[in-house]
């Protein structure tokens, strides 16, 4: 495979952009070999400037479930733009945004759009703090909730497989209020909770996690999680940003019937155009300027093109009879070709799956359910895997600790080729 024209191209950003990329995880570091330059992608392809294509799974990381460049969500951009691209005051798209993520998230009965999900879980945060008045907040170790102060304190994704996961440049202040728990650990949380009593104004998790691999709550921790926050006046925040709309038509919140207190999203809300948004309990919400002292703002708040392309894209996932059914067969058929391989090669590793993100890991261990599982992957090993299925056409997250997402384009052909080129891969790995 001919990759010169993205190593040149790489070559040529590192001189103006720092790493040569705009997000560390899109850097090949921890896998080697230089990032691929993308000039297109198209339903479940995507084409690098030397003209390669693969089946891609990292979706833009995930907001790409209809595949890219959904000829609707392309129309839908081409209209709005005519009409220009920002004006800096309500719509009526914002509105239908709004009601439409109340609909298909009931725990949301207010809704305030930003750009990024890391926007969405700053403001979150500062909005739980300002109703409860109180500064402290709990996060998982291995949980990502964006590049926000508080939360890169033992975060995942990039931060985890740069081995940064506590960031330089946080004060020490804003670390102490950031007080870190055991995933899947209720005793972990609820310790804290009794030494910190009355003091902590929010526990933020992925309520399925993405950016240290695909996790799944047990449900005594996240059925604890919620009777703990009650009973201590704590709030609950879901940080859907990557389950929102993918995982269920209402998030992770829907699969395991919990309602949190505060709910951030993002990624498919946009469309694959940059968004964010948080939303919940309209009494907590009201809190926010300019009915409450709370304030949060945003030059391209609700921005026209992104609700354009994310309006488009959820009116489909809430009006496409059986849209998650097939999503989830698509899902499962992969999960599960994926597996025989394993088991028929005998080979090491657990796969975990929920709708359509799932992790392969490069593992011993039988079960992957902690951080500490995860820390015990074989990440060379995660490393080769990764080269092969490039060479074999097959795009994935450059990392261990992420996620690799299905969408509704992924045909039983690009499927069955991954499974096949999975089992290609593992053959020369034995
Ligand atoms: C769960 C979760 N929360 C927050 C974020 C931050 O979103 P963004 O990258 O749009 O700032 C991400 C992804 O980066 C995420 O996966
Ligand atoms: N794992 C991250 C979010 O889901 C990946 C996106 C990024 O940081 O660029």
């Amino acid at each position: 495979m001919n990759t010169n024209k993205s190593k040149a191209a790489f070559k040529e950003a590192i001189k103006h952009i720092p790493g040569g990329v705009n997000s560390p995880v899109r850097a090949f570091n921890s896998v080697g070999g230089n990032p691929l330059f993308i000039q297109s992608a198209q339903g479940s392809k995507i084409t690098d400037i030397d003209n390669n294509e693969y089946i891609d799974y990292v979706g833009s990381w995930g907001p790409m479930i209809l595949g890219h460049a959904h000829p609707d969500v392309v129309e839908a951009l081409h209209r709005t733009a005519e009409n220009g691209t920002s004006y800096g005051a309500p719509t009526l798209m914002e509105t239908q945004m709004a009601e439409l993520i109340c609909e298909m998230m009931p725990s949301i009965q207010s809704v305030r759009m930003v750009n990024s999900g890391t926007e969405a879980t700053m403001s979150a945060l500062r909005l739980a703090r300002g109703y409860t008045k109180r500064d402290l907040v709990i996060k998982f170790e291995g949980c990502y909730h964006g590049h926000g102060d508080s939360f890169l304190i033992k975060a995942g994704s990039g931060a985890l497989t740069f081995g940064t996961p506590n960031s330089p440049g946080v004060t020490k202040g804003t670390a102490i209020d950031t007080l870190t728990a055991k995933y899947n650990n209720l005793d972990s949380v609820l310790s804290l909770l009794e030494q910190y009593k009355d003091q902590v104004a929010a526990i933020i998790l992925e309520p399925v996690t993405g950016n240290m691999g695909v996790i799944k709550p047990t449900d005594h921790f996240i059925k604890g999680l919620r009777k703990a926050c009650t009973d201590h006046g704590t709030l609950l925040i879901f940080d859907e940003v990557m389950t929102g709309f993918r995982v269920a038509k209402g998030g992770a919140q829907e699969l395991w019937g919990i309602t949190p207190d505060l709910t951030t999203m993002g990624k498919i809300i946009g469309g694959g155009l940059p968004v964010g948004a948080y939303g919940g309990k309209k009494e907590i919400m009201d809190m926010l300027a300019p009915n409450g002292p709370v304030y949060q703002a945003g030059t391209l708040s609700g921005n026209p093109m992104a609700m354009a392309a994310g309006l488009t894209t959820l009116k489909l996932l809430n009006t496409t009879e059986g849209f998650y059914e097939e999503l989830e067969e698509k899902s499962a058929f992969l999960a599960a070709g994926l597996q025989k391989n394993l088991d028929e090669l005998n080979f090491p590793g657990v796969i975990n799956r929920v709708g359509a993100m799932f992790t392969l890991f490069f593992t011993s261990e039988k079960e992957v359910n902690t951080f500490s599982d995860v820390m015990k992957c074989d990440t060379e090993r995660f490393a080769k895997y990764f080269r092969l299925g490039l060479q074999g056409g097959i795009y994935s997250a450059p990392s261990q600790f992420e996620a690799s997402f299905v969408s509704i384009a992924h045909s039983t052909e690009d499927l069955q080729k991954t499974i096949d080129k999975s089992r290609e891969a593992l053959e020369q790995l034995i």
